[in-house]
C-alpha cells in the first residue's frame, strides 16, 4: 500500500462509501493500515486478545445491534468519549452477511449466528411453538434480517407520545430517522427490475390499491415496491454502517465473544459494573457515565431479571435477589404475525430474479388512527421450506397493530436456560378478526386476474374451498408464523409498568438505560428495522442532551 493511496483512506466517510460498496471489506480495510482487527477497535474477550477489564469507558453499550451501534456512533460522533461496545456474538465480516440473497440460511437451524429463541407453543395457531430467533453477531438482528426498509408512519410515533413517551412524536424522532438515511440508502432499484414484481404491483392496481412509488415517503398507503437497505447487492447492517469510520478511533473498543451475565449495583441502585462471560472468563468492567443495555426485546428483560430488576414475585421464587421490583420488565411482549396465502408458478423465475420480499402493500384503516391496519409482503421463493414448496409466490399479511400482549419470564436463574417467550397470539377477538380478514384481502390479491397467467392453483396454499370464515380461521391458525418484530418488554412511559422513562433510563436505577426495540410501547406500522436504529440514535442525543 503506498504512502498516497493510505492518505487517500483517512476521509471517514470515503471509507464508509467504500465498504458499503463492497469495494473494501473491513478486514482489507484493517491491513490498509497495517493493523490487525485484535489490536485496532476489536477485543475478542473469548480468546483474551487484550483486557477491558481494569480500563475505564465513559459508556458501555451492551449488545453492538440495530440499536447498539446507531447509538455507539451518535456518542462518537457528537462527543469526546470513549465507548466500549459488547456484543455475545462475533463479527459480522463473512460473506454470507454481506450477500443480501444468503439472508434466509442465516437464521437456519443450528446458525452460530443467532439466538435460537423458539416461544411457548401457541394455543391459537395449533400449538406451534414460533421462532424468535435474533441475530448474535456485530449488527446484531440487521446482519441476519430480510432488509425490508420501512420506518413507520409518522402517526405511530404520534401514538407513542400520547401512550406517555413525552418527546418521542414523529416531530421529535424525524431527526433521528432521517440521520439514518444518508449512511443507510434505501432502494427499491432491485425489487422493481423483476417481471413478477411488475406484474404483482399492476395487479393490486386492478384490484383498487393505489400504486404508491415511496411508502417511506408523503404517504405509507398503496402498493409499491419493496425498498431495501442493499447497496450493490450488499447487506447495509448496523455494524458496517454506522461504525465503520470509528474502526479506527481509539475511542471506540469493541469487545466480540463477550456476553453480559449481569449487572452489578451498589446499595443506592447505581449500576457499578457489568460482568462479562468470555469463554471459561469472567471480569467486570465499568463506566465512567452510563451503562446502555441495547440488547434486543429477548435479551433485555431476560439481562436485567437475571440482575435482579424485575417483577419481585417472580423473581424471589427463582432465588434472586431483588435489585428493583419493575413489574413491567418482559411485559408487553407483542410481534406482528404474518399469515400467508400461496401459489406454485407455472414458469420458474429467471436466475436475473434476486430478490425475495418484492412487492409491499400497506392498507386498511389501523386501530391507531392514521396508520394502516396491514402490510402485505408478497414474496418470491426459489426454494422451498416445509411447508411452503419452491418456485412459488406468497402473499403473507400482518395486522400491524395487534393487541394481544405476552411475556418474557426466567425459566431458571441460570443464565444459560433459554427465557420463557410467551407471545399470545391471536388471543383476542379482535386480533384473530382483523388477522382473518386480512387474509381474505391477501388471497383476493394472489387470485387477482392480473396474476392469472403467472400462477397455478395446483398445490396452493389454502387449497380450494377455502371462502366461508371458518376455513379462513383454519387457514390462518396452519399458515401463520411470528415476523420476527418482536418489540415492547421494556416499555417506555410515565405509569406505574413502565420500565424506563422518556429518556430511557430505567426507573428506580441510577446510571442505566435501555436502547433497543424492548422499549417500544407498541410496535410501528411495518417492519421494526429503521425504528430500532431510530431508538439507538436518539438515545445517543437525549445522553448528550442534544435531542
Ligand atoms: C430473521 C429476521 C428477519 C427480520 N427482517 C426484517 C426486515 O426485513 N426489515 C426490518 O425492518 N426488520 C426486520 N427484522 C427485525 C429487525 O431486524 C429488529 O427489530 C431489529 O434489528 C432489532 O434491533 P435491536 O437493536 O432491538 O436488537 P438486535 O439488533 O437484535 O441487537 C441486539 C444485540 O445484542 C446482543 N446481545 C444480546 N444479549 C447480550 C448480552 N447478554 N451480552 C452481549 N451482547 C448481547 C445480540 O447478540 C445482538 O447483537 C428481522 C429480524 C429477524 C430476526
Amino acid at each position: 500500500m503506498s504512502r498516497t493511496e493510505r492518505d487517500n483512506w483517512q476521509d471517514p466517510d470515503e471509507i464508509a462509501r467504500r465498504v458499503q460498496d463492497g469495494t473494501l471489506t473491513r478486514r482489507n480495510l484493517l491491513k490498509l493500515f497495517g493493523v490487525s482487527a485484535a489490536s485496532v477497535a476489536f477485543t475478542s474477550a473469548a480468546t483474551g486478545t487484550a483486557g477491558a477489564e481494569g480500563v475505564r469507558y465513559d459508556y458501555v453499550v451492551v449488545g453492538a445491534g440495530s440499536a447498539g451501534c446507531t447509538l455507539a456512533a451518535r456518542l462518537l460522533a457528537d462527543s469526546r468519549a470513549s465507548v466500549l461496545l459488547i456484543e455475545a456474538g462475533g463479527s459480522n465480516d463473512l460473506p454470507e452477511v454481506r450477500d443480501f440473497t444468503k439472508a434466509g440460511s442465516l437464521t437456519a437451524p443450528g446458525s452460530r449466528l443467532i439466538w435460537p429463541f423458539q416461544s411457548e407453543p401457541q394455543p391459537a395457531l395449533l400449538n406451534q411453538p414460533q421462532s424468535f430467533v435474533c441475530g448474535k453477531l456485530g449488527g446484531g438482528s440487521s446482519s441476519v434480517n430480510g432488509m425490508v426498509w420501512v420506518r413507520g408512519n409518522p402517526a405511530d410515533y404520534d401514538h407513542w407520545a400520547a401512550q406517555g413517551a413525552t418527546g418521542w412524536n414523529y416531530a421529535n424522532v424525524r431527526s433521528s430517522l432521517d440521520a439514518l438515511t444518508g449512511p443507510i440508502k434505501p432502494s427499491s432499484e432491485l425489487t422493481r427490475r423483476n417481471l413478477l414484481s411488475q406484474a404483482t404491483v399492476n395487479a393490486a392496481v386492478d384490484v383498487g390499491y393505489a400504486y404508491n412509488p415511496d411508502y417511506n415517503g408523503a404517504t405509507q398507503f398503496g402498493v409499491g415496491y419493496t425498498q431495501l437497505n442493499v447497496v450493490n447487492q450488499i447487506r447495509q447492517d448496523a455494524f458496517t454502517t454506522f461504525l465503520t469510520p470509528y474502526l479506527t478511533d481509539p475511542r471506540l473498543t469493541i469487545m466480540t465473544d463477550a456476553e453480559v451475565a449481569r449487572l452489578t449495583f451498589d446499595s443506592r441502585k447505581a449500576v457499578t459494573g457489568v460482568v462479562i462471560k468470555a469463554g471459561d472468563r469472567q471480569f467486570t468492567v465499568r463506566a465512567e457515565c452510563e451503562v446502555v443495555l441495547s440488547t434486543g426485546t429477548i435479551n433485555t428483560p431476560r439481562l436485567l431479571q437475571l440482575s435482579g430488576v424485575g417483577a419481585a414475585r417472580d423473581l424471589a421464587p427463582l432465588g434472586i435477589p431483588v435489585v428493583a421490583d419493575l413489574p413491567g420488565v418482559g411485559a408487553n411482549l407483542h410481534d406482528h404475525l404474518i399469515s400467508v396465502t400461496l401459489k406454485k408458478l407455472r414458469v420458474p423465475e429467471p436466475e436475473s430474479h434476486l430478490t425475495a420480499m418484492d412487492v409491499n402493500v400497506f392498507t386498511g384503516r389501523g386501530r391507531v388512527p392514521g396508520t394502516p391496519a396491514y402490510e402485505f409482503q408478497v414474496y418470491y421463493t426459489r426454494d422451498g421450506y416445509p411447508p411452503y414448496p419452491g418456485n412459488s409466490m406468497s402473499v403473507g399479511v400482518m395486522n400491524l397493530h395487534p393487541t394481544s400482549r405476552g411475556h418474557v419470564k426466567l425459566r431458571s436463574a441460570d443464565p444459560a436456560v433459554p427465557p420463557i417467550i410467551q407471545p399470545n397470539f391471536l388471543q383476542t377477538a379482535e386480533d384473530l378478526d382483523t388477522q382473518v380478514e386480512g387474509y381474505r384481502l391477501a388471497m383476493e390479491l394472489i387470485n387477482s386476474r392480473g396474476l392469472r397467467d403467472w400462477v397455478t392453483d395446483e398445490g396452493s396454499l389454502p387449497g380450494p374451498g377455502f371462502d366461508t370464515r371458518e376455513k379462513l380461521i383454519e387457514a390462518v391458525r396452519t399458515y401463520s408464523q411470528a415476523d420476527f418484530h418482536a418489540v415492547g418488554t421494556c416499555r417506555m412511559g410515565t405509569d406505574a409498568n413502565a420500565v424506563v422513562d422518556p429518556q430511557l433510563r430505567v426507573r428506580g436505577i441510577t446510571g442505566l438505560r435501555l436502547a433497543s426495540a424492548a422499549i417500544m410501547p407498541s410496535v410501528t406500522s411495518g417492519n421494526t428495522n429503521a425504528p430500532s436504529m431510530m431508538i439507538g440514535d436518539r438515545c445517543g442525543r437525549l445522553i448528550l442532551g442534544r435531542s
